[in-house]
């Protein structure tokens, strides 16, 4: 523990820069970007995140194509908006909702998207190409961070980094870039042995577990950036209120770091920013610019 508490690390003043640097550029490209963003179901949370996609989409000067379908939409459905969507010009990026009705195989469906709209980064054509070093586009969480990560940092040449959790969608992307920055990089997982220990070690810590406040104060280097990428709902308490907990225990990580990203406010807010930056990227590519 020390007697002065982490720097807090602002995903959200982070991402409406991002989001103004897009809007500047967007007008000079002579061309208006396109995103297209499919939700199948009633999921409130992807409602919500659908809805401010949509309307960032607008506010920094794009087109957005909102798809809303019913929960009983069927897996072949799916397939052919997704189709439709990859041969239509407007359109630059495509997005599918996560997650999908337990009718629809999710992996398929990333799988039809045209890679060269695939701006969540998820077709493995773009995995392929973030592991091996050429140009892909990467999925927004761990783009987020990682911009979060060189804003703080400048370099992060040879820092360790350990992340906690091995999603296609965080853990494995994450790896990867942080790998490309030349940091030394551990993905930790639920049967990693002495979990603790291995988070001690790391100048980095990413949590993207998906457990509430699993990662406790005592787990973490002295000094140490902690990058939070849960975001858990706590069920009501006696007041009838929820809360939003990230992966890490805060109170405790924050006399502890030397900087750490909170939940809400921190990479969230990064994810939705990074799509609008991955659109851009895709529509200058697919034109050539
Ligand atoms: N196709 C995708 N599906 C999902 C993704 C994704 O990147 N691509 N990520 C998540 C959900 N998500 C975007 O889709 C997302 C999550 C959280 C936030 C955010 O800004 N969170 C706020 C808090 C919001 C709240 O109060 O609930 C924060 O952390 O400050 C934005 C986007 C799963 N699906």
């Amino acid at each position: 523990m020390t007697d002065t508490l982490a720097r807090r690390i602002d995903g959200k003043a982070f991402a409406a820069g991002l989001r103004a640097r897009l809007a500047a550029e967007i007008p000079s490209l002579g061309f208006q970007p396109g995103l297209a963003v499919v939700l199948v179901g009633e999921d409130p949370a992807s409602q919500v995140y659908v809805r401010n996609k949509a309307q960032q989409t607008v506010e920094v000067g794009m087109r957005s194509f909102e798809h809303k379908l019913p929960a009983e939409t069927t897996e072949a459905e799916v397939l052919a908006l997704v189709a439709t969507l990859n041969a239509d010009p407007a359109v630059d990026g495509i997005l599918v909702q996560l997650p999908l009705p337990k009718h629809i195989d999710a992996d398929k469906v990333l799988l039809t998207i045209d890679p060269a709209k695939d701006v969540d980064g998820f077709h493995p054509v773009n995995a392929g190409r973030l592991a091996t070093g050429a140009n892909a586009l990467v999925p927004c969480t761990p783009l987020g961070c990682l911009m979060l990560l060189q804003d703080l940092h400048g370099s992060l040449a040879g820092m360790e980094a350990v992340i906690v959790g091995r999603s296609n969608i965080v853990g494995k992307p994450m790896a990867q870039l942080l790998l490309k920055a030349d940091c030394t990089v551990t993905i930790a997982h639920s049967r990693s042995r002495d979990l603790p220990a291995l988070c001690r070690r790391a100048d980095i810590l990413v949590a993207a577990v998906g457990r509430p406040e699993m990662i406790r104060g005592d787990w973490i280097k002295p000094g140490a950036t902690v990058i939070d990428v849960g975001i858990n709902r706590l069920p009501p308490d006696a007041s009838g209120k929820s809360r939003l907990v990230g992966d890490v225990a805060f109170a405790e990580a924050e006399t502890v770091a030397g900087a750490i990203t909170p939940v809400p406010g921190g990479v969230g807010p990064m994810t939705i920013a990074c799509l609008l930056h991955n659109t851009v990227t895709a529509a200058k590519a697919r034109r050539g610019v």
